[in-house]
């Protein structure tokens, strides 16, 4: 299995690293427009292979996409991340630009190929993927549940103050400080659910904490997230290189799911080898289908802002 990281930087090489640990793929390609940077981390990656125990073999090339040719899935990740104070919907202006010229290159040198949209304003870029790239929505997947669904669980067992192991969760919807939603009622420690521990304030606090969990690190930080992006991103790689039909929510395109169409958002999926096996639909309460709809909206005013 070989698989391209577009975009050497944080998240992207965060995103190698991950991949290679795990030791599921014979092959990871990075690539960056700034010189020397994908061979410098591929090759500082490389050094780590004898102490950490994997195979996987990590290239980098400045641009070079007949090097990414044959690649099962790509990970998009190029663009710029936001700053302390900004929105990710903030940065659409230039990251649109580049994420549309990245997915060309890479559906013309892997024309099977199965993206998973990184970049920020996330599910803006998924949808702009599915109306650039020519492929099958079942190959478009964004990466953005994942994520923020592990942030849920921090949350969660730090409110229960119980091991994270315990504690299972569930986001979906926009990955966007607003248009996020936890989904609460469904999310269990050891099966039981958690609203039978937490009270009304620490629900509360556990998804307002959730929903700003990128912008509360990006504060810290100064800039945004990489190793529990990293990892989310290896987690949807590693469901597909292994065919493992792990149900995992990914921003995709809807066609009547959910009540929404012509839109990619959160919604929970079977992730295996052919990228989005089925959608699932869950029974969400009155309340969460009004702040899912809400959401719906929300993205579909930043996608009119794409220019195709
Ligand atoms: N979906 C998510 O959950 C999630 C999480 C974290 C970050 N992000 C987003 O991921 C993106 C990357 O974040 P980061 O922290 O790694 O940023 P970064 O600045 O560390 O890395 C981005 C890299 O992209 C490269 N790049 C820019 N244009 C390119 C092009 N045309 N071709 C190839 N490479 C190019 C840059 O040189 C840079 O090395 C941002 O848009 C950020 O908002 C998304």
């Amino acid at each position: 299995m070989k698989v391209t990281v577009v975009g050497a930087g944080a998240v992207g090489a965060s995103c190698a690293e991950y991949i290679a640990m795990k030791n599921f793929c014979s092959e990871v390609v990075l690539v960056d427009i700034k010189e020397g940077f994908a061979e410098g981390k591929a090759m500082d990656l490389m050094q780590t292979a004898s102490l950490n125990g994997f195979d996987t073999k990590i290239t980098g090339t400045t641009g070079d996409y007949s090097k990414t040719a044959g690649s099962h899935v790509a990970v998009i990740t190029s663009g710029i991340p936001r700053k302390p104070g900004m929105t990710r919907e903030e940065l659409i202006g230039i990251n649109a630009g580049i994420v549309k010229e990245v997915t060309q290159n890479l559906v013309k040198n892997s024309p099977e190929v199965i993206i998973i949209v990184v970049s920020n304003p996330m599910d803006t870029m998924a949808y702009l993927v599915h109306k650039t790239s020519g492929l099958p929505k079942h190959k478009i997947i964004g990466m953005g549940g994942a994520l923020d669904s592990a942030r849920f669980k921090y949350r969660l067992a730090e409110a229960l103050e119980s091991p994270i192991s315990d504690v299972d969760g569930m986001v979906i919807a926009a990955h966007s400080d607003t248009g996020m939603l936890p989904l609460l009622s469904k999310a269990t420690r050891n099966g039981v659910p958690v609203t039978e521990f937490l009270d009304e304030e620490q629900q509360k606090y556990v998804i307002e904490e959730t929903k700003v969990g990128g912008a509360t690190l990006t504060k810290l930080l100064g800039t945004s997230a990489w190793y529990a992006p990293g990892a989310a991103v290896s987690v949807m790689v590693q469901a597909i290189a292994c065919d493992q039909k792990k149900m995992i929510p990914c921003s995709l395109m809807l066609e009547g799911e959910y009540g929404q169409n012509d839109i990619c958002l959160g919604v929970p999926a079977i992730i295996g080898a052919n990228g989005v096996e089925k959608i699932v639909n869950v029974t969400l309460t009155a309340d969460e289908q009004l702040k899912f709809a809400e959401a719906a909206n929300a993205v579909r005013e930043v996608n009119g802002d794409l220019k195709f």
